[in-house]
């Protein structure tokens, strides 16, 4: 006869439990659904998860504890907890049979839109972006440790510059705020007031995101503007049948790990804000990482591409360094005549070319760079495709699944694995017919990453990027000075200097708000000719109506300006300004995210005007 537990989980004493005693013995502390989900597991030959249950009493909130864990693991991945499995023992065979998965496909050099800064189809290009963007929602994937850079915070906290210690949240949020003006501005009442901002957050990340975001009132974005989204990480497997792993330290518990930042479409999807923004007239939802502090100055270009050419999926690149740690945007052609367009990430890239004929592999051609652009993880889809696609998807990406092998048997691994899935391998599920583009814009322009620390940094081969802390600060003020340079003002060349062991060019340190110019042609209404500024300047604009008309800067100069005020900055202003001192990575007296920029700024002086109300002014020394 059945007993009570038994009959209230509804299970009779059935071959599942049978085979499984210290389950079976246990199933009075289960409820119905605990029981159904320990079934699923034994379904899925995971009955080693139970083996060292000890009897009823002991344990046993451990126990549920670790049902709990299950639970969470089952509703967190597309398909649940059956779905991972069997996917793993797929992947997994595979692996071992060291099957390519790029089998049958032949890549080539894809061809796309290629800009150039500041032509006349860049600027109209920017123009129907930001007419465009009132339209879209944003979301930044910041769920990553950052684990190449060490560093012990959040990335999204550190500055992106130290001249006025923006950091990486605050300039986003700005852009978009800033973004979102202008475009109400030209849609002229027909616009979306605000656009959204969804943040994917970790385990790893969340509570200091949240603890950011709360303690700087979100950086002006109305709170209700924020969405996050936590993904969940995924079950660790111990060995080809997809066995998962329990914690060496705690029997109760399933070794976990990231998943990666593909989690985003199946949270954006069960989040239900896809149907959301969709009710709301919303068109396009545009994806960025956690540290790139160019990324701004390429949106509008990008999104007036994505408009004008009708792309479902448009993924920004840039010219890319071969072995440079970026994917690579390939054409594939499979034997059975099936194309896409796709990121083939970094460490495939070489052993696919080898596989198919290029005996070089992954190599720079005659223009000094590979011929496969560089996928920078910026996507811009369209919110109407994109929502049919994971209504069948449920936001499920294709995976991978790199295990460490023992020996040459590949029967055991060095330590458990998972499955792995990355963002940008959203286009590999859709039809031929899905319009897939890319659009390639110069570096200096719109990527410059912090990954690494500074002691890997130093070890990046000449001429390769660093994308360290270093360079992507310096990157900044390289692309504010080209830019002011090609609108017109005198810019002084740069000085090589190098920091923790990195050379780099040090350009005039100008920043400014994104509100003070989002585009070139906002850049060019407020700049006249006639201005210059020395290399050992810097100048940080903070307002909007700020313009630049004869002036002459050998120093620093800050102007901070409300929006109703309209100043002139002009004549000449030199000052002792403020200069760059070396610091060591290593000189731990030094807050972290200063020392591993190899630099600290040593105010020394500088020119500062404020203008907080309405009027027109003249700001000169
Ligand atoms: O589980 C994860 C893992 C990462 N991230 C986020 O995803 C972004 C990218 O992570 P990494 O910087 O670690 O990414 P990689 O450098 O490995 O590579 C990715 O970014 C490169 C460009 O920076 C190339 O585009 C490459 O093809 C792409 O996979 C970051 O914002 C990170 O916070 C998550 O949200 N969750």
């Amino acid at each position: 006869m059945a007993s009570t537990a038994e009959k209230l989980s509804g299970l009779s004493i059935s071959d599942d439990c049978a085979s499984c005693p210290n389950l079976q013995k246990n199933l009075g502390i289960l409820s119905p659904d605990e029981v159904e989900l320990a079934k699923t597991l034994l379904h899925e030959g995971q009955s080693h998860l139970f083996d060292h249950w000890p009897d009823l009493g002991v344990d046993d909130d451990k126990k549920k504890g670790f049902l709990k864990q299950v639970a969470l693991l089952n509703s967190s991945y597309p398909g649940g907890l059956v779905q991972y499995i069997q996917n793993a023992r797929k992947l997994l065979a595979d692996s071992k049979a060291g099957k390519n998965p790029y089998d049958g496909f032949t890549p080539s050099v894809p061809s796309g839109e290629v800009l150039t800064f500041g032509d006349d189809s860049f600027t109209m290009l920017e123009d129907a972006g930001v007419r465009e963007v009132h339209k879209a929602a944003f979301v930044l994937v910041a769920g990553g440790l950052g684990e190449r850079l060490g560093y012990k915070g959040i990335k999204l906290a550190l500055p992106s510059e130290i001249t006025t210690g923006r950091c990486f949240l605050q300039h986003y949020i700005e852009s978009i705020l800033a973004l979102q003006e202008a475009s109400c501005r030209l849609a002229q009442g027909q616009c979306q007031a605000e656009i959204p901002l969804v943040i994917m957050t970790s385990d790893d990340t969340h509570a200091p995101t949240v603890k950011l975001l709360e303690s700087n009132s979100h950086f002006g974005m109305k709170p209700s503007q924020v969405k996050l989204l936590k993904q969940e990480k995924v079950a660790c497997l111990d060995d080809n049948d997809a066995r998962l792993a329990l914690d060496l330290n705690d029997k109760y518990k399933i070794q976990t790990k990231p998943h990666g930042h593909g989690d985003v479409h199946a949270l954006l999807y069960s989040s239900g804000l896809l149907n959301e923004w969709q009710n709301a007239g919303r068109k396009w939802v545009l994806f960025f990482q956690d540290t790139n502090g160019l990324l701004f100055k390429a949106i509008p270009a990008a999104l007036g591409v994505s408009s004008t050419k009708g792309y479902h999926v448009n993924s920004l690149a840039v010219p890319r360094k071969a072995k440079e740690a970026i994917g690579g945007i390939t054409k594939l052609t499979h034997t059975d005549g099936r194309t896409m367009v796709i990121n083939v990430e970094y460490n495939q890239l070489d052993p696919l070319l080898r596989a198919t004929g290029h005996a070089d592999g992954d190599v720079n051609c005659e223009t000094g760079f590979s011929p496969f652009p560089g996928n920078i993880n910026q996507l811009i889809l369209e919110l109407g495709p994109y929502t049919e696609e994971l209504t069948k998807t449920r936001g499920a990406i294709a995976e991978f699944v790199n295990p460490k092998y023992k020996d040459s048997s590949k029967t055991a691994f060095k330590s458990s694995t998972r499955l792995e899935c990355m963002m940008q391998d959203y286009p590999k599920t859709l039809a031929p017919s899905a319009k897939v583009g890319f659009t390639v814009i110069d570096t200096w322009l719109g990527y410059a990453p912090v990954k690494n620390n500074p002691e890997e940094a130093a070890k990046v081969p000449k001429g390769n990027p660093y994308h360290s802390a270093t360079s992507g600060e310096m990157a900044i003020y390289r692309a504010n000075s080209l830019i002011l340079r090609k609108a017109g003002i005198q810019i002084a060349d740069p000085m090589i200097d190098a920091f923790n062991g990195q050379e780099v060019e040090v350009w005039p340190r100008i920043t400014w708000s994104p509100k003070w110019a989002l585009t070139y042609a906002d850049v060019k209404r407020k700049v006249s000719e006639g201005s210059s500024i020395s290399q050992k300047s810097t100048m940080v604009i903070n307002g909007q109506n700020v313009f630049l008309d004869g002036l002459s800067l050998d120093g620093t100069l800050v102007v901070n300006a409300v929006d109703e005020a309209e100043v002139k900055v002009t004549g000449r202003i030199q000052n002792n300004g403020w200069a760059l001192k070396h610091v060591d990575y290593k000189d731990s007296s030094i807050p972290e995210e200063i020392r591993i920029r190899g630099f600290k700024i040593d105010k020394v002086e500088q020119l500062e005007m404020s203008y907080s109300e309405p009027g027109k002014f003249c700001c000169s020394s």
